[in-house]
């Protein structure tokens, strides 16, 4: 079999691989590539947050852990833009992940305020996983990150983590983790794929294991304590998302004005929605030929409401211009920012 499970250390005692040098390097540098940590006999919960670069798959390993859709993801960078929680369940353990915006250089007002959410989520959590994608050099933004991150990894642990493994050779894997390991002091260091499933369990053990001792947090089943209506709005701008030019992305965002269950039809739920857009010239590109494109939009933006709600939905959008919005302070705080 290729793929999960096949990027553990080269054990086979042979001496050609060049896998074999970086495996004995790992094990001398106490790096954890398939451990499995002590089950604590007492409860812990808390509170734990991923940061990285924008893609480096820190939504995709929210959902992953959290088993379910909760936060957006997509292939395009700085998606995601609240603090959206998911909750994993565990006899031992309650772990609350809070997804935070990549942090960047800001560039605009919006900018400024995704940082802040960013540095206020890092100093409220009981631990930071910092993501870095196996096969992606480390550059500037990680460097950044990691300077900011050490500013409060006296006070909370951070917990380095090598993303996307299914993607590179485990050679390159191996590298990757010394290099993270070399970037800043890490409290555990853990290679991941969210995709194939590999070492997902260990990178739960691996935070659980930081966590305080606690009771429950959150009722059985709860997979999220976002608002219904943000993650619906979420779900509409990642539909809006799909296929739109590179500069388009950051000018979007989703309201969604009311969420009513219709009355005398069973479980059909009535959304209005609000899709904003900062130009005319962008509406145009939204819409797309008789409106075609929004239509698309709908679309998928339902299906996945439907599955998030367990309900039939009638999703009405319309899209609006907001000029400048990513500028304008009010115009931020009405769009929920
Ligand atoms: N092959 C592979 N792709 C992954 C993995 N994790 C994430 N990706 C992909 O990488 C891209 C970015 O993932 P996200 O989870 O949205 O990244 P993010 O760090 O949350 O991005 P921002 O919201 O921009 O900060 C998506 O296309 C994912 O499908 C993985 O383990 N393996």
């Amino acid at each position: 079999m290729t793929g999960a499970g096949d990027h553990g250390r080269d054990d086979d005692g042979g001496t050609d691989e060049p896998g074999d040098d970086l495996a004995a390097k790992l094990r001398d540098a106490g790096i954890q590539d398939t451990g499995f940590r002590e089950t604590p006999a007492e409860h812990r919960s808390g509170f734990a947050c991923f940061v990285g670069r924008p893609n480096a798959g820190k939504s995709t390993l929210t959902n992953a852990l959290v088993g379910t859709k909760i936060a957006i993801t997509s292939t395009k960078p700085q998606t995601t833009r609240h603090a959206v929680r998911g909750i994993v369940h565990r006899d031992d353990a309650q772990l609350i992940i809070v997804d935070t915006p990549g942090l960047h250089r800001p560039r605009t007002l919006l900018g400024e305020r995704l940082n802040d959410v960013v540095r206020a989520t890092w100093s409220e959590v009981d631990v930071v996983g910092f993501c870095v994608p196996a096969g992606e050099k480390i550059g500037p933004g990680d460097k950044y990150i990691a300077a900011e991150l050490a500013k409060i990894a006296r006070r909370t642990p951070v917990v380095g983590i090598v993303t996307k493994t299914d993607l590179v050779k485990p050679e390159v894997v191996a590298e990757q983790l010394l290099e993270l390991q070399q970037l800043m002091e890490l409290a555990e260091l853990v290679p991941v794929s969210a995709t194939s499933g590999y070492q997902l369990d260990t990178v739960a053990d691996v935070l659980v294991s930081q966590l305080p001792e606690g009771p429950q947090l959150y009722p059985d089943g709860d997979l999220t304590d976002e608002p219904e209506q943000r993650l619906v709005a979420e779900l509409i701008r990642e539909a809006a998302l799909e296929g739109v030019r590179d500069e388009l992305p950051h000018s979007i965002a989703v309201t969604v004005e009311e969420m009513i269950p219709r009355e005398g039809s069973g479980d059909m739920v009535d959304i209005y929605a609000h899709l904003f857009v900062e130009r005319q010239s962008q509406k145009a590109i939204v819409l797309g030929h008789k409106a075609g494109r929004l239509k698309q939009v709908g679309a998928t933006a339902r299906t996945h409401i439907e599955a998030l709600l367990g309900s039939k939905v009638y999703l009405d959008l319309h899209v609006k211009v907001a000029k400048e919005w990513q500028r304008d302070a009010k115009q931020l705080g009405r769009l929920g920012f």
